[in-house]
């Protein structure tokens, strides 16, 4: 993906890790503010992957990454464009709360790194820029891949993952997420938190919404001050997420969420707001609510 710019003065190293501040840590001395043209990066791969993916809208942008504490490796190839360098494609990991169903069938909840969104350029797939991605993201975070959770993998992925990986038995879920056999080996039970205590009337419902069905609940979002009014009173977070959602987790951990004030998106999304804002109580607990990827 090329761009009217030069990538290689935005991004010096050939695989760049921005986080929240649009940067990789470094800010080259005497140059202007590059984060203008690092959005227009990101956002314009976060709308090449959404379009791959069939998505209804963009998972992967600027502001969301900016308003999460999610990681986004990109790769560039510096050579190409007649030396300003192409944009190859981009990884993005973050760290969920999850209610997932162990081999036994048990509700449990746990906070595993999870692959929100990958994508490689159309005519670069399968040149192997997606498994140097992966594996720069597997070194730099210290992970295996099967302690890992992927949200709702396309076919491609799925096929990446047992080739490179040897990843093919997964664990049913009742969710979108899906983690493979050896995902839930040698946890301590503290990783491994029993989740939430049955309620009378009903089974748990060990969901865990997708990322893509927030984009779709977005979308639906009235503006302020109509949410309050025309939201339907407290209840859990409902139902599978469709086909062009991608999931979310119930909640991002407050420990993982970035500094400063929580930006007003974070009360959108499929659940009402709570007294407290920014929270929900969920079946007794009560968890931060933040706007996805
Ligand atoms: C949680 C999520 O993010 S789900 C969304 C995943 N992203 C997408 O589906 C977007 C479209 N696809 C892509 O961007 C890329 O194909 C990626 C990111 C999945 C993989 O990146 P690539 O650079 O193509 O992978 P890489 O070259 O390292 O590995 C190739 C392997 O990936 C899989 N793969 C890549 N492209 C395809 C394809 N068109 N059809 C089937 N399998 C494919 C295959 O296993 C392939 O091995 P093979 O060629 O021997 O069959």
């Amino acid at each position: 993906m090329e761009f009217p710019f030069d990538l290689n003065a935005l991004f010096p190293e050939r695989i760049s890790v921005l986080d929240h501040n649009l940067t990789s840590g470094r800010k080259a001395l005497g140059r202007p503010d590059p984060r203008h043209q690092i959005s227009a990066v990101i956002d314009e791969l976060g709308k090449a992957s959404a379009k791959a993916q069939q998505l209804a809208a963009p998972i992967t942008s600027a502001a969301k990454l900016q308003s999460n504490r999610h990681h986004l490796y990109l790769l560039k190839e510096g050579e190409s464009n007649g030396g300003r360098g192409v944009a190859v494609g981009f990884l993005k990991v973050g760290y969920k709360k999850l209610f997932l169903l162990d081999q036994q069938g048990a509700h449990v909840e746990i906070e595993p790194l999870c692959i929100l969104d990958f994508f490689v350029t159309e005519n670069l797939q399968r040149h192997g820029y997606g498994l140097e991605l992966f594996s720069y993201m597997l070194q730099h975070k210290r992970v295996d891949p099967v302690r890992m959770a992927y949200d709702r993998p396309s076919p491609k992925f799925l096929s990446f993952l047992e080739k490179h990986y040897d990843l093919k038995e997964s664990v049913p879920q009742v969710n979108n997420f899906v983690v493979f056999d050896g995902f839930f080996r040698d946890r301590s039970a503290a990783q491994l938190r029993k989740a939430l205590p049955k309620k009378p009337e009903g089974e748990i419902k060990p969901y865990s919404l997708t990322e893509r069905e927030v984009v779709r609940e977005e979308q639906k979002v009235l503006p302020w001050p109509f949410v309050r009014h025309t939201l339907p009173p407290l209840s859990p977070p409902v139902s599978l997420p469709s086909q062009y959602t991608r999931s979310q987790s119930v909640n991002s951990s407050p420990s993982h969420a970035p500094p400063g004030p929580a930006p007003p998106r974070g009360l959108q999304g499929p659940h009402p707001p709570r007294p407290v804002p920014g929270e929900l109580e969920l079946q007794g607990q009560a968890y931060q609510v933040r706007p996805q990827r």
